[in-house]
């Protein structure tokens, strides 16, 4: 049999549940919440807090949740779209590659897009997850259950793995053109709103040097201690993409979502963000979700639905939340540029990525 000169596509992206019935959604949360680099603390404590106090509340409100944006024939937005991605992205790339998609939770496992792309002989693999910002919790937990489904493998394929990607100008110009019809509409600001992350998280990130997180003074600028922090990268991310909009500091702000627990989670988050700008006589306002590649529920439903309701009950005349980049023909091709163009030399701690980002190589040698 002839060697196979094809290499394999590993898209990773969180996952979703099979159904939006509550069973569904609690086997999915139970999975989701039991990864030590999501709830981050030691295994019993983690059984009792998720199984004990976060299933039996969450699973019921998420499932109702679930259920306001499951499409009767496509079923969740999240999991379709990336169907839709990958496949696109394959017809982009042609025959000398195969792309396969691995959810983290749920199906289809990572395991079995394993098994897809050693069924196609593939001996290199690019590990894909399509996370923008680097978090433990999402890009990390995928390469770790890569690795964990090749263990058993007596040969290991070539891996290579990409990290994030905020501030490749793929992304930047491909999420810009995605926004910038919205700024014709009528708007009095923008908010860039990011998933949230427990703050003992981004502390973690800031390994050896817990002080800017701490203090919450370098965090909104990316530097060399800070370079893997997850807040860092989203303040940095809007940076770029108000300057790609050709945004005024006075146009935009940031805010965290989606928070899960009682425990502190790093902030403004999205919800008293647009009180604040309630407050301050804005009555139009765009939002932005620059964490998540396609649309899901933290999108649809917390945003689109739930934070336009609070919005309009505040007072506010509109809120337009912007698709998200989805299976865009721009976007896959603008992935398909990062993913086989990015090496260890590009990546963004090792060169000067734009007059917006104050580190320099020799900042950081
Ligand atoms: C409790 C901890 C969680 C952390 C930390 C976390 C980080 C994180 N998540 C995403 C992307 C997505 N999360 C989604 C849903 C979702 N996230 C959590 C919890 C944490 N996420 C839960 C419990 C859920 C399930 C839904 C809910 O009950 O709210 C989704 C959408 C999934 C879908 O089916 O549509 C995405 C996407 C990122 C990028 C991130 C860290 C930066
Ligand atoms: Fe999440
Ligand atoms: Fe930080």
């Amino acid at each position: 049999m002839p060697i196979s000169k094809k290499t394999g596509i590993l898209l990773i992206n969180v996952g979703t549940p099979a159904s939006p019935d509550t069973a569904s959604v609690r086997k999915y949360l139970a999975e989701f919440l039991m990864d030590k680099r999501v709830v981050s603390m030691p295994t019993l404590l983690r059984f009792c807090l998720v199984y004990g106090l976060i299933l039996p509340f969450r699973s019921s409100k998420s499932a109702h949740a679930y259920q306001s944006v499951w499409d009767e024939n496509k079923g969740s937005p999240l999991l379709s779209i990336s169907q839709s991605f990958t496949e696109k992205l394959q017809q982009h790339l042609g025959e000398k590659y195969v792309v396969a998609l691995g959810m983290r939770y749920g199906s289809p496992s990572i395991a079995t897009a394993l098994d897809t792309l050693r069924a196609q002989q593939v001996d290199k693999i690019i590990v894909a997850p399509l996370y923008p910002q680097y978090a433990s919790a999402t890009t990390s937990s995928a390469f770790e259950a890569v690795f964990d489904g090749l263990k058993q493998q007596s040969i290991f394929p070539v891996l290579k793995t990409i990290d994030a990607f905020y501030y490749r100008q793929e992304y930047i110009q491909a999420k810009a053109n995605v926004i910038r019809p919205f700024l014709k509409e009528k708007w009095d600001s923008i908010l860039f709103s990011y998933h949230g992350l427990p703050f003992a998280q981004v502390k973690q990130s800031e390994a050896n040097t817990p002080v800017n997180c701490d203090k919450n003074l370098a965090c909104p600028t990316i530097n060399k201690v800070n370079r893997n922090c997850y807040r860092a990268q989203c303040y940095q991310t809007t940076e770029l993409l108000a300057k790609a909009l050709g945004l005024a500091a006075s146009d935009y702000g940031v805010s965290f979502q989606s928070r899960v627990g009682k425990n502190r989670w790093i902030g403004p988050d999205t919800e008293s963000a647009l009180k604040t700008l309630i407050q301050q006589g804005k009555k139009n306002v765009l939002v932005v979700c620059p964490s998540f590649v396609a649309d899901c529920l933290e999108t649809l439903e917390e945003i689109s639905l739930r934070a336009k309701e609070l919005w309009l009950s505040l007072g506010g005349e509109s809120l337009t939340a912007i698709p998200c980049l989805n299976d865009s023909p721009e976007w896959v091709a603008s992935f398909a540029k990062i993913i086989l163009s990015e090496s260890i030399d590009s990546m963004h701690f090792a060169q000067p990525l734009s007059a917006a980002i104050s580190v320099t190589v020799s900042d950081l040698a």
